[in-house]
């Protein structure tokens, strides 16, 4: 069987993140998102993935090109305008057979287990097939209403609780989908959404069901929200330390794992879960508590303390710093006793809305220069390519490009 995953978008409530690399693209215990959903897919038994890419779609297809080194055949499609779901699928056409034949539809930002595709699969009944999974909280999602497997009414973010099944944006399809989706109309919001097209269905008293999954799925709506997939996806993590340059008196407790050619200087502390990837020098001295993940070519100097954090690749922090809660992206360097503070139950402004926040420190948008004695107050973010000078406190967030000094 093929699947399709829809990759073209943003993920624009994950800025700063998102402005340098769309949010399939962003890394939940060291590997993108998308990877994840590509390895549940492939523990499916789903051989060829085409991939609906739109917004820098070259990051997307330069880490997994044809899909080899990841056990499956990988295409591409472009979405040159993200115009909602339907319009999204539809550009898949070409490449799915026709005759009937199924196939699995992925929203590419969410974190999936390979027993939510199963679910799926087994439960697949009738013209479409909608995952749902049941959530307390529902808001930012669509819903639906179900008599036993049928499904009733697919009502799209309402904004009163109408029911606590959410629809995961995971289906079973026919290629007769493409048909209906063409006739789908353009929603009030100027998307032609795969909902509607549901709805459309169900109204024409086509056979739409539910499968339901209390498998993992995982939705990180904003940038704050990687923090606890990471420490969910870490606790299924393994302890693998064979390919690390361990020096002396290191202290390494719980799942850890540590790529190759990485260095742990003498007297580091580690407790896990904690991932760490390759080319990494790390100490000495420097304690990194649960749940970190740590990319690939970064280097923590001595006397540093890391809790409850994303560190992505290329980053270099400074001896004497403290990292809370934080998610710092990609060729950021701070120089020494760099401090996040950490808040808990934050409220955050994010383009005028307000949002609350569990645990957070910072968020750092990709190769911004932080120097030596900086504090980050409790939950304000530093955009990406800033330059920010010795001793500042950064009170309020700041924007991309700023310079402050
Ligand atoms: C129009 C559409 O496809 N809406 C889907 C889709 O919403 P987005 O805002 O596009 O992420 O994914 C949600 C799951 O992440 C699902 O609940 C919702 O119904």
């Amino acid at each position: 069987m093929k699947a399709v995953i829809l990759a073209a978008g943003e993920g624009k409530r994950c800025r700063p993140l998102t402005l340098t690399r769309s949010k399939v693209m962003l890394p939940v215990a060291n590997k993108p998102i998308l990877e994840h959903i590509i390895n549940a897919l492939v523990k499916n038994d789903i051989k060829e993935i085409i991939l609906v890419v739109g917004y820098k779609k070259e990051r997307i297809m330069d880490y997994f090109e044809d899909g080899i080194n990841f056990g499956v055949k990988i295409k591409y499609v472009e979405q040159k305008a993200q115009i909602g779901t339907a319009h999204a699928i539809l550009q898949a056409r070409d490449l799915i057979g026709k005759d009937d034949e199924k196939f699995v539809v992925v929203n590419g930002d969410n974190i999936i287990g390979p027993d939510a595709i199963a679910d799926l699969i087994i439960g697949e009944e009738g013209d479409a097939t909608l995952l749902t999974c049941k959530k307390d909280n529902v808001s930012g999602y669509g819903v639906i209403v179900a008599k036993g497997k049928k499904v009733v009414e697919i009502i799209e973010k309402p904004k009163t609780l109408v029911s606590h099944l959410i629809n995961t944006g995971i289906y079973l399809f026919k290629s007769d989908i493409f048909d209906m989706i063409e006739k789908t109309s353009i929603s009030t919001t100027g998307e032609y959404a795969i909902t509607d097209t549901l709805q459309m269905m169900i109204d024409e008293g086509m056979p739409v069901t539910t499968a339901i999954t209390n498998a993992e799925w995982l939705d990180a709506a904003y940038s704050w929200n990687l923090l606890e997939a990471n420490t969910i996806v870490l606790g299924d993590f393994e302890t693998d330390i064979s390919k690390a340059k361990i020096e002396d008196s290191v202290s390494i407790k719980g799942s850890v794992s540590i790529g190759r050619n990485t260095t742990i200087r003498s007297g580091s502390y580690i407790v896990g879960p904690v991932v760490i990837g390759d080319n990494c020098d790390i100490g000495p001295n420097v304690v990194i508590l649960p749940s970190t993940s740590i990319g690939n070519n970064v280097s923590v100097a001595s006397f540093t303390y890391i809790k409850n954090s994303i560190l992505m690749n290329d980053i270099r922090i400074g001896t004497h710093s403290n990292i809370s809660s934080s998610v710092v992206g990609s060729n950021v360097t701070t120089g020494p006793n760099f401090i996040t503070e950490e808040g808990e139950k934050l409220i955050i402004i994010l383009e005028n809305e307000l949002h609350e926040a569990g645990k957070l420190g910072t968020v750092i948008g990709d190769d911004t220069d932080i120097g030596g004695n900086v504090l980050v107050r409790a939950g304000k973010m530093v955009s990406s390519n800033c330059r920010i000078s010795s001793g500042k406190t950064i009170s309020e967030d700041v924007p991309t490009n700023a310079l402050i000094n």
